[in-house]
């Protein structure tokens, strides 16, 4: 098996695979978005002979981390033909990504795992869970506090990138693992005309919150859906993102999406865990969490540039044993160091404090999940008591990790 570059001359091949193995055959205009989509990415293929039989994109996406921005290749449209399965022809194609990051200065990886079972064995954890919320919206939004009250205004999607871009670059810089989005990717993922998975949503809304002229307080992006008298089905909006400066303006926004007129659900995905909603909303029988799913999968392909590449919330002075299946470089002894203004990671001969493996690092490399808790499940074995406390007091984040920002 050959792993090479995918020229642009085989990008519709490699599409054919993606379609052959994701049950998909999508019309002319998605077929085109995917090939402008798969274009702009690096591509990696697995050739048996001529033929492609393995295929991976990865988008040149930059993410957000604890104090700034890494450089993160977004794994997509992963493929293997059904006659090449199970030898090891991805296992070759995700070694080719990693070499190429660790050589390129791209400390990181990340995607949206179709099958929870597939990406751990290559280091890779979801770095942050989301939620499923459904509001029940046949009744005003009871809401503990009260909301701001500065104008609503709609927005036309196509001023979207240049009215709601810069609000969405300062809550990145807020949150850590969302991805930067350019004015392409606003306007060819989020804002589509049509939604992917549903046909009947209606083109993308967007609200926000505050006068013209005045900077954003927040906005949101949602669709909608006409009810069904007939089965008394009601109608239903869909919140694709909502974001706002602080509780008053985000419960403005729910009040907004939950008070659309022949509309009596409201459904959002991919919420932060630590969403201020299910604080402040009155009666959480009305604010339902339907589902809670992992979200963004990291991998720490640079340990080293991954850790010194973000702050700490609290000084830290650890050995960590660590160790790395597939790229040799990580695994180790290092000491770790890190306080408000600096952070080194270098190897060292001395007694480790926490022995884990690349992929529990990646877990709580965001703040997503607990070294404690990690110790406890068996997953991270600590040497010096106190030392996975010490460790998440400088992994804390004051936003827990999210995005919705599927791929
Ligand atoms: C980010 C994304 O795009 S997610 C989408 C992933 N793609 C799909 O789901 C499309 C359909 N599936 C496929 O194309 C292929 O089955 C793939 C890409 C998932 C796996 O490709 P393969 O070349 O068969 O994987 P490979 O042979 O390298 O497997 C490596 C190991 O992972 C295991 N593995 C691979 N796929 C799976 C799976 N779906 N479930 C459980 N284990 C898996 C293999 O058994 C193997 O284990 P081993 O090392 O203990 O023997």
């Amino acid at each position: 098996m050959d792993i090479r570059d995918v020229p642009e001359a085989h990008v519709d091949r490699a599409m054919e695979l993606v379609y052959l193995v994701f049950h998909d055959n999508p019309d002319e205009e998605k077929r085109k978005h995917h090939r402008e989509l798969v274009l702009a990415c690096e591509r990696v293929g697995a050739y048996d002979g001529d033929t492609l039989v393995g295929f991976v994109a990865a988008h040149r996406f930059t993410l957000s981390v604890p104090g700034g921005d890494l450089p993160c290749p977004g794994l997509t449209f992963v493929s293997v033909a059904p006659t090449h399965r199970r030898r090891g022809v991805l296992s070759a194609m995700i070694a080719e990504l990693f070499r190429r990051g660790a050589r390129q200065g791209r400390p990181l990886a990340a995607l949206w795992a179709s099958e929870d079972a597939i990406y751990g064995r290559f280091g890779f954890s979801p770095a942050m869970y989301g939620l499923s919320v459904e509001i029940d919206s046949r009744r005003p939004l009871g809401l503990r506090i009260a909301p701001d009250e500065r104008p609503l205004r709609l927005i036309d999607p196509a001023d979207a990138p240049a009215v709601a871009g810069p609000y969405l670059d300062a809550t990145r810089a807020a949150r850590a693992g969302r991805i930067a989005r350019d004015a392409e990717r606003w306007t060819g993922e989020w804002l589509t005309e049509e939604a992917e998975e549903d046909d009947e949503l209606s083109p993308p809304r967007i609200v926000a919150l505050g006068a013209e002229g005045d900077p954003l307080a927040g906005y949101a992006v949602y669709r909608t859906k006409a009810g069904n008298d007939d089965t008394g089905t009601p109608g239903v909006v869909r919140v694709d993102e909502l974001e706002a400066d602080d509780a008053a303006a985000a419960a403005a926004l729910w009040r907004y999406v939950t008070s659309i007129d022949l509309t009596g659900t409201v459904r959002a995905w991919g919420r932060p865990l630590d969403d201020p909603l299910l604080l402040f909303a009155a009666d959480r029988d009305q604010v339902r969490v339907t589902g809670v799913h992992p979200g963004l999968w990291v991998r720490l392909v640079d340990v080293r540039a991954a850790l010194t590449g973000r702050t700490w919330a609290a000084p830290v002075d650890l050995v960590l044993d660590v160790h790395d299946a597939h790229l040799p470089a990580n695994t180790g002894r290092f000491r770790l160091t890190a306080g408000p203004d600096s952070r080194t990671y270098e190897p060292t001969g001395d007694a480790p404090d926490l022995t884990l493996d690349v992929r529990e690092l990646a877990a709580c490399y965001l703040g997503g999940t607990e070294v404690r808790h990690l110790v406890r499940a068996g997953l991270v074995r600590e040497h010096t008591e106190g030392a996975a406390a010490r460790l998440d007091a400088a992994l804390r984040t004051d936003l827990l990790p999210n995005t919705g920002d599927e791929f």
